[in-house]
């Protein structure tokens, strides 16, 4: 299987936890659009969803999957999104394409956090993909030079704004041991927006896909 046929494997996976007549959480990214293609089979038992991105919007829109707003949501049962890393204890790094705060608020309100990713996304340790920070622009050198003395190695996304007007720093040369303790650091930095670490907020369930197939894990 190529990796392209692991994501749509993962994608079509993640249709098992889609409840008739519910509202779901989708996140941002390569593999959440091959969930959202596999959505289409179904879109009439989907009563609505809440995106993470103005990207995800569009393609839901685009199959006629109605998009409503999370300020009109109260709760739903799950929400589907990719990572680019993800560790055995299911905390993961985010943000690869820019959409992590959304994602972190729509997270925040599932019930639970359905993670779809091929293999080559599994880790031990956090930190080989460059961590995504994304930032209010005034304070972005302040927020670079702050990562530096935790040992970080931020370089400022250049070109890239935000759905929120916001930039991104990514922090190369981690290893985050203790992602919950680090994401908590990061978090308190003046300026920062959201860390892309999703530890506090981890998956649920892992769905992997290799060429073997899917495997499910679960917390
Ligand atoms: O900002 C983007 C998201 O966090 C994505 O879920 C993450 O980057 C994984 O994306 P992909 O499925 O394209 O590898």
């Amino acid at each position: 299987m190529t990796q392209d046929e692991m994501k749509k494997a993962v994608g079509q996976a993640a249709l098992a936890y889609v409840q008739p007549n519910t509202i779901i959480g989708v996140g941002t990214g390569s593999t959440v659009n091959c969930f959202i293609d596999a959505l289409a089979s179904i879109k009439d038992q989907i009563k609505a969803a809440v995106s993470s991105s103005e990207a995800s919007t569009a393609r839901l829109k685009a199959l006629g999957i109605p998009v409503v707003d999370l300020n009109d949501v109260t709760e739903f049962d799950i929400y589907v999104d990719g990572a680019d890393e993800i560790n055995p204890h299911m905390e993961m790094i985010k943000g690869g394409g820019a959409a992590l705060t959304r994602e972190k608020i729509v997270a925040a309100v599932a019930k639970r956090f359905i993670c779809i990713a091929d293999a080559t996304k599994q880790v031990d340790v956090l930190g080989k993909f460059p961590l995504p920070v994304e930032v209010i622009p005034l304070a972005r050198e302040y927020v670079a030079r702050e990562l530096r003395k935790l040992g970080g190695n931020p370089v400022y996304r250049e070109g890239v704004i935000t759905d929120n007007h916001c930039q991104i720093l990514d922090v190369h040369d981690l290893q985050i041991t203790n992602a919950k303790a680090f994401e908590l650091v990061v978090n308190q930095i003046p300026g920062v927006v959201t860390v892309g670490l999703f530890a506090s907020r981890g998956a649920d369930v892992a769905l992997i896909g290799s060429p073997e197939g899917v495997a499910t894990i679960t917390k």
